[in-house]
């Protein structure tokens, strides 16, 4: 059996590369593309994927007792023992049939380790563990959340798998209508939640008529409430995802970041959309020789609000990494405070949940510049908590994101 016929095994190509230090989503995505699956095994794959990164740590708890030396297996054999495990301990196929399978995958690399594959995966089961380890999340974070918002029920949210949301342009949702994809208005205007399709499959993304963004973060671009013909600086605008609604809104937008690559990949992501939006490459941390009555930061975080689309994240944060961050921050958010008019609103936004990156991060910006001062925001989403800015409650597929609103007085 070859990959192309074993969602199992490519899969574990997968997990292997995410070890290594690879984004789970691209390399998923290239993997499926390549070996062109049928849609079934393309899910299976995808939740094998997802699903053994999200509950990760509960996986290696469990196998913990079970393997002496984890880190001195062969990665593919470790790998092969933690999906293996997530299939048997966290889906609702049979136990039996796939561990076997799993046992076939690991053999046909290391068939001397069988023995040990077929042992662990029969005898692992789930096993008591801290609440922190059971979410799948690091110490740091659990803990920050448990004493900022109380109730952990919703981080169970973030292990559930990512539904696929498109913000749809002029004709989109006629042509979803027209070639059947079961879909539902979602929280945020403009944006819809489809079922079954996968992005792939849908002819309004391939006509530039639909675009792949989590409904949080589209409205990250609506709090601007830019007019047609009214300019906008979207600065660390990467692939330029909300710049793409706001030109569509007729605003004139420019958007900035560092990274020509992703500006690159933003370019030709328009060109599908039949959009237009200038690009500028700079880095923020230096003043920007451009003003606009809207500027939107949408600005580099840990991205602790994505770990439902961005499992492998989990394994990869680290609290040291937060002070860089919030320094970061701090840098471009003076850029954007310098480029937003008299009179002009900003729009400060992360896709994370810590206090340092939303909070206070804020709080001491307005200490430090009177001269502006917070707008409420109504939101037609969820909120864990309220300040300055909002915090989005990432249940029911949003993402987490902290917003705030900061008018520059005329
Ligand atoms: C959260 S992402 C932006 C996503 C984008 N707004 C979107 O909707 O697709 C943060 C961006 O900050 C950019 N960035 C990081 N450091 C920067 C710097 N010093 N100057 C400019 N951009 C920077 C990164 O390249 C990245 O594209």
């Amino acid at each position: 059996m070859n990959v192309r016929e074993d969602p199992r095994a490519l899969a574990l190509g997968v997990l292997v590369k995410v070890g290594r230090g690879r984004f789970a989503a691209p390399t998923l995505d290239l993997a499926l593309s390549r070996s062109g699956p049928e849609p079934q095994a393309a899910g299976l794959a995808t939740d094998l994927v997802y699903g053994t990164l999200r509950r990760l740590r509960w996986i290696d708890w469990s196998l913990k007792p079970l393997l002496r030396r984890p880190e001195r297996l062969p990665e593919a054999v470790r790998w092969a023992l933690r999906a293996g495990g997530y299939e048997k301990l966290f889906t609702p196929r049979p136990p039996y049939a796939s561990v076997n399978a799993w046992v076939e995958v690991a053999a046909r690399s290391h068939p001397r380790l069988r023995g040990l594959v077929n042992a662990v995966l029969r005898r692992l089961e789930p096993r008591p563990a801290p609440e922190a380890v059971r979410l799948g999340l690091p110490d740091f974070l659990y803990e920050e959340w448990r004493a900022r918002f109380g109730d952990p029920g919703w981080m169970e949210a973030l292990n559930e798998p990512a539904p696929l949301w498109l913000t749809l342009f002029p004709g989109g949702e006629a042509e979803l209508a027209a070639q059947g994809v079961p879909f539902e208005a979602g929280p945020v205007p403009g944006n819809v939640r489809v079922h079954g399709f996968s992005v792939r499959r849908i002819a309004a993304f391939r006509k530039g008529l639909a675009q792949p963004q989590n409904p949080a973060s589209l409205l990250a671009a609506q709090l601007l409430e830019a007019g047609s013909g009214e300019r906008v600086l979207d600065l660390a605008g990467g692939a330029a995802l909300k710049a793409a609604w706001l030109a569509a809104r007729g605003a004139q937008v420019t958007s900035v970041d560092a990274d020509a690559r992703r500006q690159r990949a933003g370019r030709r992501n328009l060109a599908r959309l039949g959009l237009e939006v200038a690009f500028l490459t700079r880095d923020l941390t230096r003043p920007l020789d451009l003003t606009a009555p809207k500027v939107l930061l949408d600005a580099p975080c840990l991205g602790t609000g994505t770990l439902r689309g961005h499992p492998e994240l989990r394994m990869r944060l680290e609290p040291e990494a937060l002070e860089p961050t919030v320094r970061l921050q701090a840098r471009l958010l003076e850029t954007a405070a310098r480029a937003t008019e008299p009179g002009g609103l900003l729009v400060y936004a992360v896709c994370s949940l810590t206090e340092a990156e939303g909070e206070e991060q804020v709080a001491r910006f307005l200490q430090a510049h009177p001269e502006f001062e917070p707008v409420e925001i109504e939101s037609p989403v969820p909120l864990l908590a309220r300040g300055h800015g909002v915090y989005v409650r990432p249940e029911n597929g949003l993402d987490g994101f902290y917003y705030a609103r900061l008018r520059r007085r005329s």
